[in-house]
């Protein structure tokens, strides 16, 4: 099911970065306003196997290199291996925080300072674990012409919700970053209470 679309697409310009080739176009949400980012390598559109990542705003992570999560490291590892690839999407969505904003992720992580894990200063805050929805991801990638892919991730959630806003996923990708010792424990909550698949093992 094609959802119809709530997304104005933007201009295409050329984007040459330290990681590959890329054209990038903007898209903004009609209602809210809010802005998104894609980058795009390759001729795309009605192809049956896309490489795609949809990754979720991490300002600490993506701009700063926080080594508090694995956001930064992953973002970089996808635009290289679509770079190899020599086809593929990143679509980059405003949802900083898992979907919380970026006051009440610095509020969790105050709190996780304190002693709490991801998932219980989410809810602490009286959020859900994670708050995102996936559907303006599938809406953007309908607009590229774009409806079944390899996703580039270790959530099973992410891949639920797509699906579900009508995206077929031919494939899941594993996105593996070795830990250190300021994210060991965000991400152990999120292999054993979030199901992210960050082993070997997993499948
Ligand atoms: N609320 C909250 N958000 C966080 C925290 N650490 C990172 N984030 C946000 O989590 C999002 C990334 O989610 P992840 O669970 O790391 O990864 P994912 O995109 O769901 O899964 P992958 O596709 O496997 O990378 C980004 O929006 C980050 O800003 C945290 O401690 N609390
Ligand atoms: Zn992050």
């Amino acid at each position: 099911m094609v959802r119809k679309t709530s997304i104005i697409k933007g201009e295409r310009v050329q984007l040459p970065t330290k990681y590959g080739h890329f054209e990038l176009i903007p898209f903004q949400e009609k209602i809210s306003g809010l802005e998104h980012i894609v980058l795009i390598k390759g001729n795309i559109s009605t192809k049956d196997n896309v490489l795609t990542r949809i990754h979720s705003s991490c300002a600490t992570g993506d701009i700063f290199g926080s080594l508090k999560c694995d956001c930064g490291e992953q973002l970089i590892a996808s635009m290289k291996l679509i770079e190899k690839e020599g086809q593929g999407i990143i679509v980059y969505l405003q949802q900083e925080g898992r979907g919380i904003g970026l006051m009440n992720k610095i509020k969790a992580y105050k709190l996780q300072e304190q002693g709490m894990d991801t998932l219980e200063a989410n809810v602490h805050l009286g959020f859900a674990p994670d708050e995102r929805e996936y559907e303006v991801g599938a809406d953007i990638l309908n607009a590229l012409g774009v409806h079944k892919i390899k996703l580039l991730t270790n959530n099973p959630d992410k891949i639920n919700k797509l699906e579900q806003s009508g995206i077929k996923i031919v494939e899941r990708i594993p996105i593996i970053i070795n830990s250190n010792e300021f994210n060991k424990d965000y991400l152990s909550t999120k292999e054993t209470q979030m199901g992210h698949q960050l082993s070997e093992n997993d499948t």
